[in-house]
């Protein structure tokens, strides 16, 4: 192909980043073409609607208060896939800490972004833009920034040495955020009727993955997406923003939904592999992004899973003579390559593997 075709020279641009584009063109008045997105109704006229919050020093309370912080918590799973936590543990130091390096991460210059681009889903770190530019799509608004976390040992010596402190932020970090998970799938556990341990030992070593997104103010925000609607992979998705701008929606009864963005608390959201370990007592929820155009918006959505070779089915557990099993079984790592390579998104994967019993 004639790499010094217009085409060519556009489209690589695009895969420097929205970022870069904006940052390069800070007047820009119109949308280019490539993000429109063409079946869209305006996404910012969602109606708005508070999700459950859990208190999760409940958990830590006299036996009848943890009973009742398990059972909101089961409900909250059943009826909307997303909830808030708050009283939490993490500091809100380090919360800070971490959205403030992730930020110098993305206003570093797109040449040093780009030393982490790769077109490998499965890449231990990974730099760029919209969904999957190796494949031909509507661009999506927003750049991202995603690497494996624990066991941090095994790709620590990967993540970015730049900002300095990145490294020992994300590290301290993504700790804490895996401990308050297996804090929240043994309440999980328990309010399926399972042993409280069983969600963390079916994770084996476990997997555990941040995806940093940057939405950049963008020039007309009806047209187009940050992040179009998808369900997460993982088990449970533990999810925080910066400060002062919303952007999240989740599908509610068929319905696109505004969440507000409340300070000092996390949004944690079922993902498919909870779907497929409950047999669909759970469902992973799909939510997208919507963008604005006065602006930037961060957020850090880090997932947890079972190790990649896992084979991932429903819990023999809550199979019973009256419940067909629902999910053919998948190595874990497959399921993500599914999800990853696809520029669908919505539950599609999930749809893949489901089993149509009649
Ligand atoms: O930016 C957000 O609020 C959503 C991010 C998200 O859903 C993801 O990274 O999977
Ligand atoms: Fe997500």
């Amino acid at each position: 192909m004639d790499k010094t075709s217009d085409n060519q020279e556009s489209g690589s641009d695009y895969r420097k980043g929205v970022k870069f584009l904006i940052d390069n063109e800070p007047d820009m008045k119109k949308l280019p073409s490539e993000f429109a997105l063409p079946l869209l109704r305006n996404p910012l006229s969602a109606v708005h609607a508070e999700i459950p919050v859990i208190d999760l020093s409940g958990l830590h309370g006299p036996v009848q208060r943890r009973v009742s912080t398990i059972r909101d918590i089961n409900s909250a799973c059943a009826d909307w896939g997303f909830f808030r936590i708050i009283n939490h543990g993490i500091r809100t130091s380090l919360m800070v800490e971490m959205l403030k390096v992730v930020e110098e991460f993305f206003d570093l210059s797109w040449e040093q972004k780009m030393k982490y681009a790769s077109d490998n889903v499965m890449s231990p770190i990974r730099y760029g833009t919209s969904l999957n530019t190796s494949m031909k799509h509507s661009l999506h608004w927003r750049d991202y920034f995603r690497h494996y976390g624990h066991p941090c040992h095994k790709t620590f010596h990967l993540w970015p040495d730049n900002p300095p402190v990145y490294r020992d932020v994300a590290k301290e970090y993504l700790e804490q955020i895996w401990q308050l998970a297996m804090k929240i799938a043994s309440a999980i556990s328990e309010g399926l009727g399972l042993d409280h341990d069983y969600i963390e030992k079916s994770l084996g070593e476990g997997f555990q993955v941040q995806a940093a997104n940057y939405y950049p103010p963008c020039p007309e925000p009806e047209k187009t997406l940050g992040l179009a609607g998808h369900s997460d992979h993982g088990g449970l998705t533990i999810l925080m923003q910066n400060h002062d701008v919303d952007g999240l929606q989740i599908k509610h009864n068929e319905t696109w939904t505004a969440v507000q963005h409340v300070p000092g608390t996390f949004l944690v959201n079922i993902g498919d592999y909870l779907e497929i370990l409950s047999n669909g007592m759970y469902k992973s929820v799909e939510h997208r992004a919507v963008v604005n155009a006065q602006k930037k918006r961060i957020s850090v959505a880090v997932g947890h899973g079972p190790e990649l070779t896992a084979v991932i089915a429903p819990a023999s557990q809550l199979l019973d003579k009256n419940s067909d099993i629902q999910y053919r079984p998948i190595a874990y790592q497959d399921y993500i390559r599914l999800q990853q390579s696809s520029t669908i998104r919505g539950k599609s994967p999930l749809q893949a593997i489901k089993i149509n019993n009649m």
